[in-house]
């Protein structure tokens, strides 16, 4: 059994789309990076990769790299699991926060929980997702970025529980 951990950033600037989870959320602002930086599966990411001491999402979609530009995360997510799961790993569950004073995110959790379980071969049951502001305070709370927290419990084939 291995436990995650995963925490990501992003700057909210005008002229970009605000991708979450997959699921494009209106909002007059939008994430920025060098891909759609969807902060929430970036931090899935490391939170696989560092459950199986792969290292960090920088380390296998380069910033620098033309080729991640513009990119859906959805297909980064895709590779590092097909990575992790080659090594005989399956998901037990993914717990996450987002963490944005604005826009209200609830109505479209339920979406994002559809592409983590989809993507990681799992049942909507095994992904927890949550909103929170911070009440005003921080960078989060003056709206000028989103933050993300995601852990993962990741078992080998042979140790899955059978209320699993
Ligand atoms: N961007 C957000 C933040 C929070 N929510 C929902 O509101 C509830 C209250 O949040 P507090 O930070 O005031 O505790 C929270 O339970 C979320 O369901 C949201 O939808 N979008
Ligand atoms: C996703 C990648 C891909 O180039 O770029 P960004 O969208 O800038 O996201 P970040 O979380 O800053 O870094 C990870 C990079 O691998």
């Amino acid at each position: 059994m291995r436990i995650g951990l995963g925490f990501d950033v992003h700057p909210l600037v005008e002229g970009r789309e605000l991708i979450l989870g997959g699921i494009k959320v209106p909002y007059e602002r939008g994430l920025d990076g060098h891909s759609d930086a969807d902060v929430l599966l970036h931090a899935l990411v490391d939170a696989l990769l560092g459950a199986a001491a792969l290292g960090d999402i920088g380390q296998y979609f380069p910033p620098q790299d033309p080729q991640w530009l513009g990119i859906s995360s959805l297909v980064l997510l895709k590779e590092v699991w097909d990575k992790v799961s080659r090594l005989g790993y399956r998901v037990g569950n993914v717990d996450a926060v987002l963490v944005a004073e604005r826009p209200r995110l609830a109505p479209y959790l339920p979406a994002m929980r559809e592409n983590i379980a989809r993507v990681l071969e799992v049942g909507l049951e095994q992904v927890g997702l949550k909103a929170t502001t911070t009440e005003g305070l921080g960078f989060t709370g003056r709206g000028e970025g989103i933050a993300a927290f995601v852990t993962v419990l990741l078992f080998l084939d042979k140790e899955i529980p059978r209320d699993l």
